[in-house]
C-alpha cells in the first residue's frame, strides 16, 4: 500500500495535512495517536470509505478492514455473516474463516444471534469478517479493544502469522502498548505521522 500527500478537513478543522506511508509485504505496523487526532479518519480514506481532499491511496492487491465499530446485523447468526461475506467476497468456501474462527476460539457461537453476543465475541466476528478472505493488507482500527488477555495474545500471534506470510498489517490504537511487536510505529500528531523507531519509514 502507498499513500502519499493525503489531505483531509471536516469543515475548516483540518485532520489529516499531508499523510506520506508506505507499508511494504511482510510488515507489521502501528499508528497511534491521541484521541481526536484523526487514526480513524485516516483509516477509513485508507480503506476508500471516505475520499481524502488531496493524496492518492494505492493499493496492491486486496486489503481488509476492521473498523473500530463492529457493522454486524444483530439478527443474523454468526454462521450467516459468515456466509453473506463469502458471496460479497466470491469465496469458494470458509476454511480461513473457520480457521481464524478456532484460532480466535468462537466456534462454538457459531449458531448465535451476532446480537446477543459479548463485545469481545462481537469484535472476533468483526476481525474474522476482515480476514477471511486472506487480504495482501489489513487495516485494523482498535482491533483489540474488549478482548480478554488471552484473546489479544492469539491476535497477536494470528499477526505474527500474517507477516510471516508475506501479508501487510497496519494496527490503529490509541496506546502504544505493543511497540516492540511491531516493525514500524508512527505517530499521527498535527495531522502528520512521525516515525517513532530506528526505521521510522518501512
Ligand atoms: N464526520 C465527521 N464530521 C466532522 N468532524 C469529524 C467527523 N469525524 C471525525 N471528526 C473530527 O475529526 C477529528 C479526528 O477524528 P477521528 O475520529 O479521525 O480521530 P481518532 O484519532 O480516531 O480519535 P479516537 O482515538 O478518539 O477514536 C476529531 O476532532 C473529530 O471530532
Amino acid at each position: 500500500m502507498e499513500v502519499t500527500g493525503v489531505y483531509h478537513a471536516y469543515g475548516r478543522r483540518a485532520v489529516l495535512c499531508g499523510v506520506d506511508l508506505r507499508l511494504r509485504p511482510g510488515v507489521l505496523a502501528g499508528i497511534v495517536g491521541e484521541n481526536g487526532a484523526g487514526k480513524t479518519t485516516l483509516l477509513r480514506i485508507l480503506s476508500g470509505e471516505l475520499a481524502p481532499d488531496r493524496g492518492t491511496v494505492r493499493h496492491y492487491g486486496g486489503f481488509g478492514y476492521c473498523p473500530q465499530a463492529a457493522v454486524l446485523n444483530d439478527a443474523l447468526t454468526v454462521r450467516q455473516h459468515l456466509r453473506y461475506f463469502k458471496v460479497a467476497y466470491g469465496l469458494s468456501d470458509l476454511v480461513r474463516a473457520e480457521e481464524v474462527m478456532e484460532t480466535l476460539q468462537f466456534s462454538e457461537y457459531a449458531d448465535e444471534r451476532a446480537g446477543v453476543l459479548s463485545g469481545g465475541t462481537r469484535q472476533k466476528l468483526n476481525l474474522t469478517l476482515a480476514l477471511m478472505h486472506h487480504p495482501r493488507t489489513l487495516l485494523l482500527d482498535e482491533p483489540y479493544q474488549g478482548f480478554d488477555w488471552e484473546t489479544y495474545q492469539r491476535f497477536w500471534d494470528l499477526a505474527s502469522r500474517l507477516r510471516e506470510d508475506g501479508r501487510s498489517v497496519l494496527v490503529v490504537s490509541h496506546l502504544a502498548y505493543d511497540a516492540e511487536r511491531l516493525d514500524t510505529l508512527w505517530r499521527l500528531d498535527g495531522g502528520r505521522l512521525h516515525g517513532q523507531t530506528a526505521e521510522p519509514t518501512a
